[in-house]
């Protein structure tokens, strides 16, 4: 493979490091739940993820897609000339790339399936594969402070020095009833069927000579046949924090010569575990705007929260830095304006600085009363700050609602892990 990049979303690198340090690596056989709890485990350390599989499915489907035999020789040619992107970031759907062609949706096709034990078994694939896997660990691990690994060979050949390594397991039967509810399979046949195809690619995952699926003397088993995913999530947290793998507070306070001070101490929440919280924490998207007679403004806000009923507060936060700050502190009201799932462009466009925001394509116009409005939203509220407290990095404001008008149903735009989502009835 010519190179690998990794497809970062803007706050996947760069940004603060997350509560997770060193490696995690998960391997086991088949729909034992390796993804799920890969992903879950990153989601809420503020981790990276890496899905192996993906990898060697990808050079599957390039290999499919030049009509090569998984057996033959010329895999390995090919392997050398393929160029694979791969997401890393938990919060994004997988998102993989074959010479520059997304190709995610098609790598858990039967074809794919079928052919990628024959193409993973060939040891300069095996190398060329490894390396970028290595890559990206140490890449990620300097940018990010942790990655959750899963595959077959992570604890025993990829990532020796894991701090964590997991073998996750499931009985036959459970890991046939679960691939089957994931492709939508119901029938008994078509269950059974299921069934031999995943203990099919097992036995050959098991017995290829070079780095077969194997347990790591030094993994932890754990069996998840009658464990929801959110227990087996719960307990890698804990195997990770028994290994001292998550920094669930800043480290103790060290004196000047940089030893750690015996003082009384206070446990110190971490930027970034205090954000990995509230990056699991939904909020509903707004953009509030107002005008204090220079000329429109509006944010983004997903702090707004009401206060009270009688009478009819609301309150919201903006930061010190915002450029709007200026004109919501002289404003004598300003104009909450609710959005709606689709409407996620507007709430990216009023987050991004140093563009004019009320410019096309923006539309928008002026309540009787003079305040801006955004046009389509499905729902505003008019309010009148009544008080403004400066707390931490932020500006809290608490107004009284005069005006509520809700112009239609919606399904309403909402913050989650780092993406735009919208809510779903559960019960
Ligand atoms: N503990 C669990 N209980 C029930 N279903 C699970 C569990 N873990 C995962 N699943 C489901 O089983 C299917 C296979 O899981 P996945 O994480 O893709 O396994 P793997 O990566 O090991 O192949 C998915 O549809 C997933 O939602
Ligand atoms: N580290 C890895 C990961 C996957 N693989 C190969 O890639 C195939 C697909 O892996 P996967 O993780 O996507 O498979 P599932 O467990 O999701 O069914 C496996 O059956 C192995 O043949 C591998 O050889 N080594």
């Amino acid at each position: 493979m010519t190179s690998s990049q990794i497809v970062s979303a803007a706050h996947s690198e760069g940004e603060s490091r997350g509560a997770l340090r060193g490696v995690v690596a998960i391997d086991g056989p088949a729909a034992a739940g390796k993804s799920t709890t890969a992903r879950g485990l990153a989601l809420l350390s503020g981790a990276a993820y890496l899905d192996t599989g993906a990898i060697y499915r990808a050079v599957a489907w390039a290999v499919l897609r030049d009509g090569l035999s998984p057996e033959g020789g010329q895999v390995a040619d090919l392997a050398g000339r393929l160029d694979i992107d791969i997401s890393v970031d938990p919060s994004l759907g997988q998102q993989v790339t074959v010479d520059g062609e997304r190709v995610e949706a098609q790598l858990r096709s039967r074809q794919v399936s079928e052919a990628v034990p024959s193409v993973a078994s060939h040891p300069i694939v095996r190398e060329a594969v490894h390396q970028i896997q290595r890559n990206v660990i140490a890449r990620l691990v300097a940018s990010r402070g942790g990655i959750v690994v899963e595959g077959r060979d992570i604890g025993t050949v990829v990532a020796p020095e894991a701090g964590l390594k997991v073998f996750l397991t499931a009985s036959d039967d459970e890991r046939a009833l679960r691939r089957s509810r994931q492709e939508g399979v119901t029938t008994w046949n078509g269950i059974m069927a299921v069934r031999q195809a995943l203990l099919r690619r097992d036995t050959r995952d098991r017995n290829r000579a070079v780095s077969p699926l194997a347990k790591a003397p030094d993994a932890v088993e754990v069996d998840t046949t009658s464990m929801t995913p959110a227990e087996v999530v719960d307990r890698l947290v804990s195997l990770a924090d028994e290994r001292g793998m998550l920094r669930l507070a800043a480290h103790p306070p060290v004196g000047p010569d940089g030893t750690p001070d015996d003082g009384p101490q206070e446990t110190i929440t971490s930027p970034a575990t205090f954000r990995s919280l509230f990056r699991g924490h939904a909020a509903g998207v707004v953009v509030i705007t107002a005008d204090a007679g220079s000329g429109p403004v509006g944010f983004t806000a997903t702090s707004l929260s009401s206060v009270s009923l009688h009478p009819p507060l609301v309150a919201f936060a903006l930061s010190t830095s915002a450029s709007s700050w200026e004109t919501v502190s002289a404003a004598t009201s300003v104009v909450v304006n609710f959005l709606s799932a689709d409407q996620h462009e507007i709430a990216r466009r009023f987050a991004t600085s140093h563009v004019d925001r009320f410019a096309a394509p923006t539309s928008w116009s002026r309540l009787p009363s003079g305040e801006p409005v955004l046009d389509g939203v499905p729902a505003y509220l008019r309010a009148v700050p009544e008080s403004r407290f400066e707390a931490g990095d932020h500006h809290l404001v608490v107004a009284r609602a005069v005006e509520a008008r809700i112009r239609r149903l919606h399904l309403p735009l909402i913050y989650h892990a780092g993406s735009y989502t919208t809510a779903t009835t559960v019960l």
